[in-house]
Order: structure tokens, then sequence, then C-alpha cells
């Protein structure tokens, strides 16, 4: 038996195709949606991913802001980048490719809540946890869209998160145990005491440890849907967190890559969208009020 593909990179499509009407449906009532970058120093990986979702951005009538800074910049000159970018009418959303090697925490703090694409401003994940409307975090969204849109139920299912990062597995599990997902999160990590035992029980495993084939097919049920987050480099290629052999065992498995990498770049388009659309019923209901 070889498992299902949860294929991200044909998902990405369709989400694209959709995405394309309601930028049209946007630009007929005078709303041009743009997405910001601040992108800082020159590792190859992050500016692959900031040129592809400027490509996907074009594809789909999403205006692009590119700012790229030298590896040599202050704390104070990104945070000047991203001053201009809060105040920019243009600049629906925007986000800042990490690593930058600065502090972090500051950066992503002093973006406008409302202009974060990536839904990991602390205002936003504070949202998240109260259950308030905010812009949602793309990768822990990506996955359950992917799952979504292959037919996998996550209401009542067991689902065990491998990671506790910020940016995948800790809003991970505060995603799933939402009303509208209803799954049952169990939130592994390094002080787990057998990984094996929690995922050998999970009906969806999503890896997003970062350690190389960390999920083995021993460790997943029969039928199981695995995702694949993690992205490490070996030899120059992407080595996910899930053994070759989890095809044999698994029901379902992302391929990495064109699994969970693409979804992401989905769901930064659709926050983008969404944000606009936030913004232009918003500025309706004002225009109410006031006539
Ligand atoms: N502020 C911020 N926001 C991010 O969203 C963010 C970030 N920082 N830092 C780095 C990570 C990484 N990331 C990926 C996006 C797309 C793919 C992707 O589409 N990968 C393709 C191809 C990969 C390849 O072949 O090199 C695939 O999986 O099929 C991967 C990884 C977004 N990140």
């Amino acid at each position: 038996m070889t498992a299902q593909k949860l294929d991200g990179s044909a998902t990405l499509k369709a989400i694209k195709a959709e995405l394309t009407e309601r930028v049209a449906a946007l630009r007929e009532q005078g709303v041009v949606p743009g997405l910001g970058t601040v992108l800082v120093g020159d590792d190859p990986g992050s500016h692959w991913y900031v040129g592809a979702k400027h490509k996907d951005c074009a594809e789909i009538g999403i205006e692009s802001i590119r700012v790229d800074l030298p590896a040599t910049s202050t704390q104070a000159e990104v945070e000047a980048a991203i001053d201009e970018l809060n105040a920019d009418p243009a600049c629906t959303g925007f986000l800042v490719q990490q690593p930058t090697g600065l502090d972090e925490f500051a950066l992503l703090s002093r973006v406008d809540p409302d202009k974060d694409v990536d839904g990991l401003h602390p205002v936003n994940l504070g949202r998240l946890v109260l259950g308030e409307e905010g812009s949602l975090p793309c990768t822990p969204l990506g996955c359950i869209e992917l799952l979504r849109r292959h037919g996998i139920e996550l209401r009542g299912a067991e689902v065990v998160v491998v990671g506790r990062g910020l940016t995948v597995g800790r809003p991970m599990g505060l995603l799933l145990t939402r009303r509208s997902e209803n799954a049952t999160a169990t939130l592994c990590h390094t002080g787990t005491r057998d990984l094996a035992a929690h995922t050998r029980n999970a009906d969806v495993v999503i890896a997003a440890a970062g350690v190389p084939g960390i999920i083995t097919a021993d460790m997943v049920k029969p039928g199981a849907a695995v995702l694949d987050v993690g992205v490490s480099r070996v030899d120059g290629k992407i080595a996910g967190d899930v053994a070759a052999d989890v095809w044999e065992t698994a029901g379902w498995v992302s391929p990495n890559p064109g699994g969970v990498g693409p979804m992401t770049r989905a769901m930064l388009l659709m926050n983008v969208v969404t944000m606009a659309e936030r913004s232009l019923a918003a500025a309706k209901a004002a225009a109410k009020v006031t006539a």
C-alpha cells in the first residue's frame, strides 16, 4: 500500500484561481491589494521564498512592495523600513522575512497588527488565543486547508503536532482546538517521554520538529494523514521530518517539497486578500454611518 499525496502545489494553484476573482472584484471597487516584504541580508533560502511570494502576487493581481536591505543593516534601519510600510496606504500588509539576525521580537512587535500578513504579531497571537478576529499564521493555516481540501475530517480527530515552535507548532494547537475545527490536539516536543506512543494513536500527525526523518513508518497508525512541515537542508537538498517509509503505512502524506511550503504561500495570499476585503467593508460601514 502506498499513501495518497496531499498535493500542496496543486492546491496552491486552485487557491490562486479563486483569489484571482476576489482580487478582480476588489479592483473593480477601487481597492488594489499590495503585499510588502522586508528582507535583510543575502540568505539564498530567504531570497527564494520572498521571490516566490512576489511572483505569486503578480499572478493573481496583487501589487508588490519589496524592500531588500543589506546584511549590515542595524535594528534602527530595519525598524525605519517597517515604519514606512506601516504608513504606506498602498501596502495592505507585509512581512519581515525571518531570520534577520536582529531582535525579531522587537521587529515583529513594530508591525501594525492590522498589516501583519504572517499572523505572528503578539496582538494577533493574543487574538487567536481569545478567539477574536485577526490575521492567522500562514503555515498552520495551510496545514488545515490542505487537509480540508483533501476531504480529511478534523472534527473529533486525534491530531498530534510534533514541535512547539512559535511559527508552527504552538499556534497549530490553538487553531486545531477552535470550535470550527474541533480536533483534539496533542502538542509533543523534545521533552515528550514517548513520542511514538503519541503519534501511533493519531489520525493526523503534523511533523514540525525540524529534525530530518524523525517520523518513521513504525510511528504511524495505518491509514493516518501525515503532514511534513520540517524544512532542513541535507547535502543542499530539502529534508523533511517524515521518513520515506511512512508512505508505506500512512493513508495520506504531504510531500516535501510540494506540500506545506506552497500552502504557506497560498495562505499568505489569502491573508492579503482577506485584509483588503475587511478594510473595504470597514470603509463602507463608516461611509454609511456618516451618510
Ligand atoms: N516572516 C516570515 N514569514 C514566512 O512565511 C517565512 C519566513 N519568515 N521565513 C522562512 C519561512 C520558510 N517559508 C517557506 C515558504 C514557501 C516554501 C515553498 O513553497 N517551498 C517549495 C519549494 C522549496 C524548494 O524547492 O526550495 C515547496 O515546498 O514545494 C518553503 C518555505 C516561509 N517562511
